[in-house]
């Protein structure tokens, strides 16, 4: 059977390209989304895309996830990752496993972004490539999860 991705984005995401570009790029979501599918297309496996400014919304997409037989996430969970106990809970509840990626690396950034509730429990993070980070999140997917 196909592998199935689930590719998500979290709060202000849907802004890449016009949101503070000197932070994260002028790439949109839309093309990260394009670029994306066609480098799930050529691997011969299946991506699904979803994004919400929603907590509730992006919980509910993950616990859909299991019942989907989504095999991999990859997540921008947006400024969630600082704040959301309760997407951590709905990551963990579904057990599928997870690339966290951001675009611009939290690390340089003010000292509230250093720390994700996420990444404890994600197989791996990417941060600081900008939007060239879900081409290596989703390579990773791919082959290893
Ligand atoms: O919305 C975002 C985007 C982000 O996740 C990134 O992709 O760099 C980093 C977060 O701190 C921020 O709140």
């Amino acid at each position: 059977m196909a592998k199935n991705i689930l590719l998500l984005n979290g709060p202000n995401l849907n802004l890449l390209g016009s949101r503070e570009p000197e932070v994260y790029g002028a790439t949109t979501l839309a093309d990260v989304e394009r670029a994306a599918s066609e480098q799930v297309a050529q691997a011969g496996a299946k991506l699904t895309t979803f994004q919400s400014n929603h907590e509730g919304a992006l919980i509910d997409r993950i616990q859909a996830a299991k019942k989907e037989g989504i095999d991999a996430i990859v997540i921008n969970p947006g400024g969630l990752t600082h704040t959301s106990v309760s997407l951590r809970d709905a990551l963990a509840a579904v057990a599928i496993p997870f690339v966290e990626i951001h675009v611009s690396n939290i690390h340089q950034r003010e000292a509230f972004r250093h720390h994700s509730y996420l990444s404890g429990i994600a197989v791996g993070v990417i941060c600081g490539l900008g939007t060239e980070g879900y081409a290596a999140a989703i390579s990773f997917a791919l082959k290893k999860l």
